[in-house]
């Protein structure tokens, strides 16, 4: 059995005013006893600290209601803390608004747990949307599209609408969506909630694969049996509190 030890005692804090990281082993994101209450009162997360190294690999598990999905949103800036810090590449988020604010979500792939897919689009035109509203050149766009709907599987599905795909390949669509840009950080919320074991896995290994060439990617499941099988480091939360496993 694995020992679950409180990671607000053992993750290190650095200083908020530290200059820009520029080594592969310094942190892409930090929370610093961070809690995070909703309006209604509910506790999202209570004093949690995290530290995240770039090009890690790490897994979020917890039951549902735990407090995952609130974590990732406050690294997107999606949430804001209401006490303690979030830190993502060097920016402490609760303070961006705006531009500011657009210009860190696009260094961010999001991979969204329902998808998110816009249905009067193709698959190929909800991969490139994003590229398309972010100012990329249409030849640059192009040159991105096939090796990505290529990684995902999907290339000979880029004419097709959602609603034409399966659940899983409506979640890759997904996938090649959030790493189209090849972003540094890929959050990805319960990108297997709804598949198959052979459809998880091969999601996992494609943001295994983005992982290989350098992104840093955070994945949150309920699945105890994936989190087993992908042998990355593993973090849970239990009542918004994290320890790790
Ligand atoms: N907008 C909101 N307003 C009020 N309470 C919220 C809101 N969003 C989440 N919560 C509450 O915060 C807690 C954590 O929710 P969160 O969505 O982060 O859990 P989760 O672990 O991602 O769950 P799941 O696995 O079911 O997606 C829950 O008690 C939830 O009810």
């Amino acid at each position: 059995m694995r020992t679950v030890v409180k990671t607000d005692q053992h993750i290190p804090a650095k200083d908020s005013t530290s200059s820009p990281q520029s080594s592969s082993n310094a942190p892409i994101v930090q929370l610093r006893s961070v809690t995070k209450t909703y309006n209604n009162g509910c506790h999202g997360l209570l004093d949690v600290s995290l530290e995240v190294k770039q090009k890690e690999f790490l897994l979020i598990t917890g039951p549902s209601g735990s407090g995952k999905s609130t974590l990732l949103k406050l690294l997107y800036g999606e949430e804001l803390a209401t006490q303690g810090e979030v830190i993502v590449n060097d920016c402490n988020v609760t303070d961006l608004r705006g531009d500011r604010l657009s210009l860190l979500r696009r260094r961010i792939g999001i991979v969204f747990q329902d998808y998110k897919l816009i249905p009067q689009r193709t698959v190929a035109e909800n991969v490139t949307f994003v590229l398309q509203a972010q100012g990329f050149t249409r030849k640059e766009i192009q040159r991105r599209l096939e090796p990505t709907l290529k990684l995902v599987g999907l290339l000979s599905k880029a004419n097709c609408f959602p609603d034409q795909l399966s659940g899983g390949e409506q979640q890759r669509v997904s996938v090649a969506r959030a790493i189209v840009g090849t972003p540094p950080l890929i959050l990805a919320d319960e990108p297997t909630g709804n598949l198959d074991p052979d459809n998880s896995w091969q999601v996992i290994q494609i943001l295994q694969k983005l992982n290989s060439f350098g992104a840093t990617v955070i994945v949150t499941t309920h699945d105890e049996q994936l989190v087993r099988r992908c042998n990355h480091p593993v973090v849970q939360v239990c009542n918004g509190r994290l320890y790790r496993k």
